[in-house]
């Protein structure tokens, strides 16, 4: 299935539109060639939504990673086009495609990725510090605030817990006001507490700033807390499920194993 335009069933109004964040069209990404040539992703039509939290759903090996690679410019397609906003990404030469993803873009990973040296707040300004841009102060504190790192900031990340280091990570990525959050299993490497605590700061990020966020993960739950699940399947989209329950959401992935992948 494929989705020309977002819509979103019931914010702004009747079938009302959101603005596009990022989109792809016809995008093919293939591995390999020949006898292990793979099409990770196989024409790939999809809007994401400004100001909302989309989930990518799929089996293993379905082209989650990759098609948020694709999305996020860290990976070239074989075929298509991505936009970030209006502007088409595919085809930037690399100096380019580096300075619009610091510029315009955070990451948050399943491994902290924090610098071992540098304290909580340094962390955080980091990308910001990298690219001379003097942080927002007043912005720097309400993210500070709403991630609950105030009184952590001159720690390191081995004086955190891995709840609170991936909580610098979501600092990391909101501090610089992206246009759009990328997170490839954010809370894959942390228990259900601190996984909820995290999935619930990236909840406030899109209601309270209307922060775009883009989450692969294999868990229902944390796919419960987006507005939209995009659910992939050998290399396409084959169905989305708007503000869905955890248990719709596990409903669905049954499906994919009873019926084999795909519907
Ligand atoms: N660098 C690579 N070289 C060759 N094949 C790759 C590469 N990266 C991914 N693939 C293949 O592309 C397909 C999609 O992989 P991808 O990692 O995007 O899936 P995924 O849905 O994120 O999987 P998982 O849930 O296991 O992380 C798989 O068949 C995988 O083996």
């Amino acid at each position: 299935m494929t989705t020309a335009l977002t819509t979103h069933p019931r914010q702004g109004g009747a079938g009302g539109q959101a603005a596009v964040a990022a989109r792809a069209r016809g995008l093919v990404k293939a591995y390999g060639s020949g006898e292990t040539r793979v099409r990770a992703l196989d024409g790939v039509d999809v809007d994401i939504a400004k100001g909302r939290f989309t989930a990518i759903m799929g089996p293993s090996g379905s082209g989650k990673s990759t098609l948020m690679h694709c999305l996020a410019g860290l990976d070239t397609v074989s075929e298509g086009r991505v936009y970030l906003g209006e502007d088409e990404i595919t085809g930037l030469r690399d100096k380019r495609l580096t300075r619009l993803r610091r510029d315009r873009i955070g990451f948050i990973f399943q491994a902290f990725n924090l610098i071992p040296t540098l304290n909580a707040l340094e962390n955080i300004t980091l990308p910001m510090d990298i690219a001379g841009r003097a942080p927002d102060r007043a912005w720097l504190d309400q993210v500070v605030e709403t991630v609950g790192l105030a009184g952590r900031l001159k720690h390191r990340p081995n004086q955190l817990s891995g709840g609170q280091q991936q909580r610098v990570a979501v600092a990391r990525a909101l501090a610089a006001r992206p246009e759009i959050i990328f997170g490839d299993e954010p809370t894959g490497n942390l228990d259900s507490r601190a996984g909820a605590e995290v999935l619930g700061f990236l909840r406030t990020s899109v209601d309270r700033f209307g922060q775009t966020i883009v989450m692969v993960t294999h868990d229902p739950v944390a796919a419960s807390y987006a507005d939209r699940v995009l659910y992939l399947a050998d290399g396409r989209i084959v169905d989305e499920m708007y503000e869905p329950t955890a248990e719709q959401v596990l409903d669905r992935m049954k499906d994919f194993d009873a019926r084999g992948r795909t519907s």
